[in-house]
């Protein structure tokens, strides 16, 4: 599989966070997949491919030719893909995976994130989306979109279109399994607007 990894590009966080995209990135490499990311050299953007790569795996990186002109290019990725911008990259990188994982991040991290999470309610992909969050980064997220549900702001199979998961082999674990398809309910799709 091509495995796509949206993770953190800033170099003020804790270790843990850098040592669990290590983690991330051997263990993709050591069950046979492509790792597919952002391609950029620093925090866990960088550990994550290092790993891989370490571990026999083949990395892709995608990354807008502003970051390689502030060289943070991962040039020893296997294949290097440059864009245009970064709504090109994200393009690439989504047509290039069959699945994505989502460890903790930024804002930029999180953009990717809703792109993927977006598209796979609306049942435009069914490519398996799963978030690896052991130290509970996202839980105001979670709860956030849980109360948009509430109040009627999102659908109800938005939780079915993720996983949330809190260990590397239980991410891997779910990102190989075929995802259910997203099929929008029969309320959802009667309803009209007043
Ligand atoms: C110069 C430094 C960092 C360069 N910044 C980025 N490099 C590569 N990719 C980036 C960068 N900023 C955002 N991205 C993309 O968003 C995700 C990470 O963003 P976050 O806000 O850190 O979560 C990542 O997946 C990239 O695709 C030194 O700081």
């Amino acid at each position: 599989m091509n495995i796509c990894v949206f993770c953190a590009s800033s170099q003020k966080i804790d270790p843990k966070y850098v040592h669990l995209a290590t983690e991330v990135g051997t263990e993709i490499a050591r069950r046979g997949h492509t790792l597919v990311s952002g391609g950029a050299t620093v925090s866990c953007m960088g550990a994550v491919t290092r790993a891989a790569r370490a571990a026999g795996g083949r990395t892709v990186g995608v990354i807008p030719q502003v970051l390689v002109d502030i060289e943070v290019a991962d040039t020893e990725s296997d294949e290097l893909v440059v864009t245009a911008d970064m709504r090109e990259r994200k393009g690439v990188m989504d047509a290039r995976s069959d699945a994505f994982l989502v460890l903790p991040g930024g804002i930029g991290t999180l953009e990717e994130l809703f792109e993927i999470w977006t598209a796979r309610v609306l049942a435009i992909h069914t490519k398996p989306l799963v978030i690896l969050d052991p130290w509970g980064l996202y839980a105001p997220l979670r709860s956030l979109v849980e109360h948009m549900y509430e109040e009627g702001f999102t659908r109800a199979n938005v939780f079915d279109a993720i996983t949330w998961t809190s260990s590397v082999e239980e991410a891997l674990e779910v990102l190989e399994s075929p995802a259910q398809p997203m099929e929008p309910s029969v309320e959802e799709l009667g309803e009209s607007t007043p």
